[in-house]
């Protein structure tokens, strides 16, 4: 994965907002003027306080009142109208990065999804974009505002003395930045290792959701169990670590704040014994120094959250940059009729850790129109794996896979994938009803469209058996349903699709012999016009094959 600077991340986030960029200005304005509002309070009570001592250079008492509550209200509609727009930025991008999100998995899958890095991406897709709104809505203005205000407070602060105004632009740093950074620096480790273990936690919480059944049959809860608490255990460290730091953090800034102060007094002090300043500036100034941190003293406490946003938006980010094992073709043929052909095939699957598992070394074969081909070959030796190739899920290292002649890297990528009907082995299913499960290829089908389907996928009296036959919701994961149930919903959606070229990954490895008779009757009813490719293990599902193609 690749690992980028905290301001690294910061500009790619930045990068983002460019479209909101005018009402992001503006948020900072009402920040700024809010939050000086906010210190003005405390400074009028300080101007207040040389009136009623008699002393030059004070308010009189009417304008200082006025001043109060016009400042007072203000400041509450200001932060309101602040935060308003700060969260309609935020959430704006959260889902214009959420559609990004989902584009770039287009692009990368299926190979993406054929990894085993599954929860990880999960927790990409929720939690770190989630977090990303502390970025946008508490990031990125808080910072804006700090510095500015900061600006106009020691400017403030310097018209009664260049050396105060000095001394607070120093401390203002201090807390608004070296504290931040220090703490950024700490931290920045553990953030990134909260977030890797939380992914690591979601995948191993997934995997034990579906692994279940075998959890409970081979007993072992213990040893699943261990390895959840593993990762809790270790993201409680991590976070107790983090806890602490920000415990460090917060009260240094408040030691620093203090200490502020009194250099303020302080220095002031001797400067009134000078007789540089009147006293009217020691007090102003050092009431002014204690109450203008709130916007900096906020950029201290964000460095804590900080390093968990940005180790999230380095992950969204390397999603968003992530290249495709293999870019879809757009500009090639829209056709793929013809001799489907695998030409002295090469192929290595590279896994994102950097190991490799070689596949296929000079293999060659050749399928015609109207003809059934049988794949066969021992566990693991590639054959779906020669579906994916020809799919073009991955595209091969040496050879070539060709369509009537035409290589498969010159035909549209999408006008390949509808020229195909293709089986896996595994069937999913939408939490939505039967007709609308079967009616996934084919979106337009009619009711007797996806009977016909269902019936050579010998379903039918199945479905029409059940209370509510073609509308019956299915549950989450299908779980209703049995093997056999669900791959024959996957090969009516093969009927439906109604193309000429059929993948069928054993098809028929959980369907008892009557119904495997049935598909397998309409397969060869089917093949006239189509190719069908057919992997599988059983004997009796290879016997309607009119070729059998051993895989060494
Ligand atoms: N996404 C992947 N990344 C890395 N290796 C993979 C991936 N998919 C499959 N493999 C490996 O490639 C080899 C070929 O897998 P493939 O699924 O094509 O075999 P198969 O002949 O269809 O096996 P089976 O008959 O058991 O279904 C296997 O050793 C498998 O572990």
């Amino acid at each position: 994965m690749k690992s980028r600077s905290g301001i690294q991340v910061m500009a790619g986030l930045i990068g983002m907002i460019r479209p909101l960029l005018s009402k992001m200005c503006l948020a900072v304005l009402m920040g700024c003027v809010g939050n000086l509002m906010a210190t003005f309070i405390t400074v009028l009570g300080a101007y207040g306080l040389t009136t009623l001592l008699g002393l030059t250079g004070g308010l009189k008492l009417s304008v200082i009142f006025t001043l109060l509550a016009v400042f007072s209200v203000l400041r509450g509609i200001l932060r309101y109208a602040e935060q308003a727009s700060n969260h309609y930025i935020a959430f704006k991008l959260l889902a214009e990065i959420r559609h990004q999100v989902f584009a770039a998995l287009r692009k990368l899958a299926p190979a993406k999804l054929d990894g085993s890095d599954k929860g990880n991406l999960i927790s990409i897709i929720t939690t770190d974009i989630e977090l990303l709104e502390v970025f946008y809505a508490h990031t990125i203005s808080p910072i804006a505002i700090a510095i500015i205000t900061s600006l106009f407070m020691s400017i403030f602060i310097g018209r009664f003395d260049v050396r105060l105004g000095l001394l607070a632009f120093v401390f203002y740093v201090i807390v608004g930045a070296g504290i931040p950074l220090v703490n950024g620096k700490l931290g920045s480790a553990l953030g990134g290792q909260y977030r890797k273990q939380y992914g690591g936690l979601n995948t191993a919480v997934l995997d034990n959701l579906y692994g279940m059944e075998e959890i409970i049959q081979y007993q072992a809860k213990e040893k699943r169990l261990k390895n959840i608490e593993g990762y809790t255990d270790s993201l409680e460290k991590v976070n107790s670590r983090l806890k602490s730091n920000e415990a460090v953090q917060r009260i240094v800034t408040d030691a620093v704040i203090l200490l502020a102060g009194a250099s303020m007094l302080a220095v002031s002090m001797n400067l009134y014994w000078d007789g540089t300043v009147s006293f009217n500036a020691v007090l102003i100034c050092t009431v002014a120094m204690l109450g203008s941190f709130g916007p900096v003293s906020a950029l201290s406490a964000l460095s804590n959250n900080l390093t968990q946003t940005l180790a999230s938006g380095n992950r969204v980010l390397n999603l968003l940059e992530e290249e495709p094992v293999v870019e879809d073709v757009t500009d090639g043929a829209a056709a793929a009729d013809g001799v489907i052909a695998a030409e002295h095939l090469d192929f290595t699957y590279s896994e994102t850790d950097g190991s490799t598992r070689h596949v296929f070394s000079d293999f060659s074969a050749e399928f015609k129109p109207d003809r059934i081909y049988g794949i066969l070959g021992k566990s693991g030796c590639g054959k779906s794996t020669l579906l994916k190739l020809m799919m073009r899920f991955y595209e091969t290292d040496g050879g070539a896979i060709t369509y009537g002649g035409k290589n498969v890297n010159e035909i549209n990528t999408e006008a390949l994938r509808r020229h195909i009907s293709y089986v896996t082995q595994e069937t999913f299913l939408f939490q939505d009803t039967i007709e609308n499960n079967i009616k996934v290829a084919k979106a337009d089908a009619t009711r007797e469209e996806v009977c016909a389907a269902a019936k050579k996928a010998a379903i039918h009296e199945f479905i029409e058996s059940l209370p509510n036959g073609y509308d019956t919701k299915l549950s989450e994961l299908g779980d209703s349903l049995s093997g056999g149930e669900r791959q024959r919903i996957g090969i009516a959606r093969a009927f439906l699709h109604d193309c000429p070229v059929i993948f069928l990954d054993e098809p028929t490895s959980n369907i008892d012999s009557l119904n495997e008779s049935i598909i397998l009757k309409s397969l060869h009813t089917e093949k006239k016009g189509k190719q069908i490719l057919l992997v599988s293990h059983r004997k009796s599902t290879m016997a309607i094959a009119d070729t059998v193609i051993e895989m060494n």
